[in-house]
């Protein structure tokens, strides 16, 4: 709804919409109602447009998209014209966020100003779709068609300042003062002023004779940034007509763009990811608690053990959360090392002024490192980020429990270890837990959360609580090997190796990885994060080529199908990116080039086990990829190992750059649907057999498909949990 008033001749008029103020339907009504009241009043001289409660309007309602209430008037364009063609100057008042249609709206007054901290931007991309409501045609015409590619293609939020620098915003108002008092004084004093240029529509883009230059520089950069996505690209050629048609032919060209991104199964996708994003902080642990009634322990000072890439990472973020930080690290070059990195870190924050001043020396002040132990004796909550191997992690919890107080939580940064059999050595399993950062851990949005069998509510809600605070995507997961993501990924790792030994060589994987949306293939992914960390992962487990005992037939371990071609590229000393070799040669930059030397060894071992290469399709090479994932990610579902199918996709989406705009694996499977999927499954099993047991089709997949084929998503744990329950169900 909106709140109508008239105030010293000015009407104001205020979005009522908690939480956000999105422009739902009814909101649309009484918005036009009003707007025509005002226009009607002859008392009224000006009108105000703002919002009640946290914010202006944050855009469209999203809950609508895809359902018919989308489609009933007024549109939001509606408004904005009404706005725009008002007689009596029209002001939006912004404070909060004024974003997509929200900021849509205020380009339609006549004026804008804005708190000094407020942020406007059209985040539509985001969404897989465009700003729908002239936005795509005023914005160039204010901020110049280079700004407005760059804020429209990309989403950002952008300050008052900013917009106020490029002309968007009229006035800025400093912190402290009352916006609402403000617009009414600013708009008193429009009254009787010109409006012609003030309506953006009848204005012409200030640099549009740059419009194909501009258009190539943008086209190439998305290109790059979203491969894959087909928003940003549709959004660069809707701007482009606003710089070569008219502003009705420049708003058609809009409608018929949004009516394509619409019915795309990328917006769909990315408007689950944006609900999904959301949702996975409403975690539940079945039975035992949930986050609206587990109550987090207080965390004021963070003790992180060990000052590697990880630990260094886990600091940074804790400092960022406010949190007074102890790092231990015992071997003295090591610790100057981290402690340099982190100072370094938060200089360089500074400078790019994601802090002020006072805040970096916050920072600085809240870092402690210590060289014992003991030195942690006052935290809350510590978190080891050592080396992935058991025994070392269990000798540390030992220690950390003498020394820490009794209420601290014990949390593991471990990527795959089993976090009861750390919490075995303590007295206190209720209070240890997974904290799973995804390196570098202070860039990566993750954090993946274990739930020991043994932890407290308390312990779950402060470790989720604590993820929130470092403004993380914080998903809840239970406890076995690899947990979601790493227990998953093992399967597309393993079977991008076995396509390399049947025929196929890294860059041919890589490109169709790339032509599905990833930033980077998993060849070129293993060469940066190091081909040494696999080993050493594989090596703790007593897999590598070199522990096998003589006679040891070289592509199985145990039963199962493996494949040493990781550990040979090791052994060469090829340990990626940083030795400048890896499953590619480095000369001078980052680009990998395809090296013949991992070619022959590729040759050589096919040769030496008779393998006979054969030509892969890029339709086999996805599906060998992300098939055996998905079909994981239903076995993880069935177990309870992750409560729903978005906590896996999120997990996906911020640990492992999965493309958004597919909405991540479980998602993309059920854009593909259950049933082919399957079928795919089925085939490679009886192809493959036993020693692949990742084929074997999972119950939960099996189950669904036989009996509803590709249910809705949303639908996945109830139907098949459902049936589960039941005495006779044999699932
Ligand atoms: C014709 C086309 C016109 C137009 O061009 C299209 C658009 O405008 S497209 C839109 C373009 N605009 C955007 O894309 C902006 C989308 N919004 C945001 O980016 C963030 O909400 C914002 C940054 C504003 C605040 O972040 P924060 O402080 O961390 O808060 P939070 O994020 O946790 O949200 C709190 C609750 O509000 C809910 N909710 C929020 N927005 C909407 C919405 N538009 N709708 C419905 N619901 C919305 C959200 O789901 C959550 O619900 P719940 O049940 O409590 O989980």
């Amino acid at each position: 709804m909106a709140k109508y008033s008239v105030e010293n001749e000015v009407a104001v008029i205020a979005v009522d919409n908690p939480p956000m103020n999105a422009l739902s339907h009814h909101v649309r009504k009484s918005l036009l109602k009003y707007l025509k009241e005002a226009e009607s009043d002859e008392k009224v001289t000006s009108i105000v447009l703002c919002g009640d409660g946290r914010t202006f309007p944050v855009g469209a309602d999203i809950k609508e998209f895809h359902k018919s209430v989308s489609k009933l008037g007024p549109t939001i364009l509606d408004i904005v014209d009404a706005l725009e063609k008002s007689k009596k100057p029209t002001i939006a008042a912004i404070h909060g966020n004024a974003l997509g249609g929200g900021l849509e709206i205020a380009l339609g007054c006549h004026y804008r100003i804005a708190m000094t901290n407020s942020k406007v931007g059209l985040p539509e991309v985001k969404l897989g779709i465009l700003p729908g409501a002239g936005g795509t045609q005023r914005l160039p015409r204010v901020i110049g068609l280079d700004n407005a590619m760059q804020w429209i293609a990309y989403g950002g939020h952008h300050s008052a300042g900013i917009g106020a620098s490029l002309g968007l915003i009229d006035r800025v108002v400093p912190q402290g003062g009352n916006i609402r008092e403000h617009a009414i004084l600013f708009a008193k004093a429009a009254v009787g002023k010109s409006l012609g240029q003030r309506r953006l529509s009848n204005i012409s883009v200030p640099d549009a004779a740059k419009v194909e230059s501009l258009m190539a520089k943008h086209l190439k950069e998305v290109s790059k940034k979203s491969r894959g996505a087909l928003a940003p690209i549709v959004c660069l050629q809707v701007i482009k007509s606003s710089a070569l048609l008219s502003y009705q032919e420049g708003l058609e060209s809009e409608r018929q763009g949004m009516f394509t991104l619409l019915a795309s199964s990328q917006s769909r996708a990315q408007i689950y990811s944006f609900f999904a994003e959301r949702q996975v902080s409403k975690w539940s642990v079945p039975g035992v608690t949930n986050y609206q009634n587990a109550v987090p322990m207080k965390v004021k000072a963070v003790g992180v053990v060990g000052l590697g890439t990880m630990g260094r990472g886990i600091a940074i973020c804790c400092l960022r959360a406010g949190k007074i930080t102890y790092v231990l690290e015992m071997n003295t070059k090591a610790q100057t090392a981290g402690v340099k990195y982190i100072r370094g870190y938060i200089e360089t924050m500074r400078k790019r002024k994601q802090i002020n001043d006072q805040q970096s020396s916050m920072m600085n002040n809240a870092l402690i490192p210590v060289d014992n132990y003991n030195g942690l004796k006052n935290v809350d909550l510590v978190i080891e980020a050592v080396f992935e191997s058991m025994k070392i992690k269990k000798e540390i919890f030992k220690k950390l429990e003498k020394v820490c107080k009794p209420s601290a939580i014990l949390a593991s940064n471990t990527s795959t270890l089993n976090i009861d059999e750390m919490a075995s050595v303590t007295k206190r399993p209720q209070k240890v837990a997974g904290m799973h950062f995804f390196a570098p851990a202070h860039i990566m949005m993750l954090l993946e959360n274990i739930r020991g069998e043994k932890s407290s509510p308390e312990t779950i809600a402060t470790i989720m609580d604590l993820g929130k605070q470092m403004r993380k995507t914080t998903v809840l997961v239970g406890n076995c090997h690899g947990f979601v993501g790493n227990r998953m990924f093992a399967y597309y790792t393993a079977e991008s190796s076995f396509l390399l030994e049947e025929g196929a060589y890294p860059k041919q994987v890589d490109d169709v990885l790339l032509d599905y949306g990833f930033a980077m293939g998993r060849f070129q992914v293993g060469d940066l994060s190091g081909t040494d960390i696999g080993y050493k992962i594989r090596r703790e487990r007593g897999l590598t080529h070199k522990q096998q005992p003589a006679g040891t037939p070289e592509r199985k371990r145990g039963d199962r199908r493996y494949s040493p071609l990781d550990d040979f590229l090791y052994e060469k000393g090829r340990y990626g990116l940083k030795a400048r070799k890896g499953w590619y040669k480095y000369e001078g930059s980052r680009t990998p080039i395809p090296d013949p030397e991992v070619r022959k060894m590729i040759d050589d071992f096919r040769k030496r086990h008779n393998i006979n290469p054969r030509h892969i399709s890029p339709e086999e090479t996805l599906q060998r990829m992300i098939f055996p994932l998905v079909n994981e990610g239903f076995n993880v579902l069935d177990e309870g190992i992750a409560a729903n199918p978005w906590d896996i996709d999120m997990i996906f989406q911020h640990g492992y750059a999965w493309p958004r705009h597919t909405g991540g694996p479980m998602y993309y499977a059920y854009t593909i649907g259950l049933p082919q999927v399957l079928k795919v499954i089925e085939e490679r099993w009886k192809l493959a057999g036993a020693s692949e047991p990742h084929w074997k089709p999972s119950k939960m997949l099996t189950w669904l498909v036989e009996h509803h084929g590709n249910p809705d998503i949303n639908d996945w744990i109830k139907l098949y949990k459902e049936r589960k329950s039941q005495p006779n169900s044999n699932l």
